[in-house]
């Protein structure tokens, strides 16, 4: 069922990396031959689906001009726009998009660092929640024994993991819910945290591992040698 909603892409591209540790932003490093984030933006450019993909990049970005983004085609809209935090960011692009978004129409948040994204996530993600009246996100089950650590590094207490899932992203809900739930709480480190702190329950859509966030060193050589196996397949 659509009952006259459209999808869009929101992709928060603002922060600087610091646990990457290096001079270049992190979604300008290079990974298979390109920017980090060019992988995320052609596979959700890529989408039929998805009207346009706005990137909400930092005031001040010297780089975005440097590189040659004519693979996206003409659904891509940078927004020089980007906070302090990734939810000020996600917030900040939510309103200066809000001219070409219905109150109604879906958007779908994805991490710039999460470039192993595909088309079958995405669509397992539109699939689930489309009709869904709160909205929902790609997740993982945990799957190791979870460890709380005491100040000195040792074990203080075994957690239980039963019900608990790695949240992943696209988090997908409708451009009003977001923005509001945004604006009331803007201490979360996921749109689902803010929408649940509206009392509402998001709905969890199992994805997989390659859909990794790029966060210290080690990640980049993951995530090339996924994007370099499925080339390969
Ligand atoms: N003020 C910020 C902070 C983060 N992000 C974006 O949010 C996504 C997830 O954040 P994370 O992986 O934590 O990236 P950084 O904040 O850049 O990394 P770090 O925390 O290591 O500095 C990234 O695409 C990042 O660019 C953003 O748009 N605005
Ligand atoms: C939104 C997110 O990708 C869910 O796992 C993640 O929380 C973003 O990373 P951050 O380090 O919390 O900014």
């Amino acid at each position: 069922m659509n009952d006259g909603y459209q999808y869009f892409a929101l992709v928060p591209a603002a922060g600087s990396g610091s646990r990457m540790g290096k001079a270049l932003s992190k979604q300008y490093l290079p990974l298979a031959g390109r920017p980090l984030i060019a992988h995320a933006l052609e596979t959700l450019c890529a989408v039929a689906r998805i009207k346009a993909v706005f990137v909400v990049l930092a005031p001040v970005d010297d780089e975005w001009l440097r590189h040659d983004w004519s693979v996206c085609g003409d659904k891509l809209v940078p927004l020089f726009c980007g906070g302090a935090t990734r939810a000020e960011s996600v917030a900040n692009g939510l309103r200066a998009m809000s001219d070409r978004v219905k109150a109604d129409d879906w958007v779908l948040v994805h991490d710039a660092a999460r470039p192993c994204i595909t088309p079958a996530h995405i669509e397992a993600l539109l699939h689930a929640v489309g009709d869904d009246p709160v909205g929902g996100i790609l997740a993982q089950p945990v799957a190791d024994t979870l460890k709380r650590a005491d100040s000195a590094g040792r074990i203080e207490a075994t957690v239980a993991r039963t019900g608990l899932w790695q949240a992943q992203t696209p988090q997908m809900f409708r451009h009003g819910m977001l923005l509001r739930a945004l604006t009331q709480n803007a201490e979360v480190t996921d749109e689902a945290g803010a929408i649940e702190a509206l009392g509402q329950r998001p709905r969890l859509v199992a994805g997989d591992a390659s859909n990794l966030k790029v966060t210290w060193p080690q990640d980049l050589q993951l995530a090339e040698w996924i994007l370099k196996a499925r080339n390969h397949q």
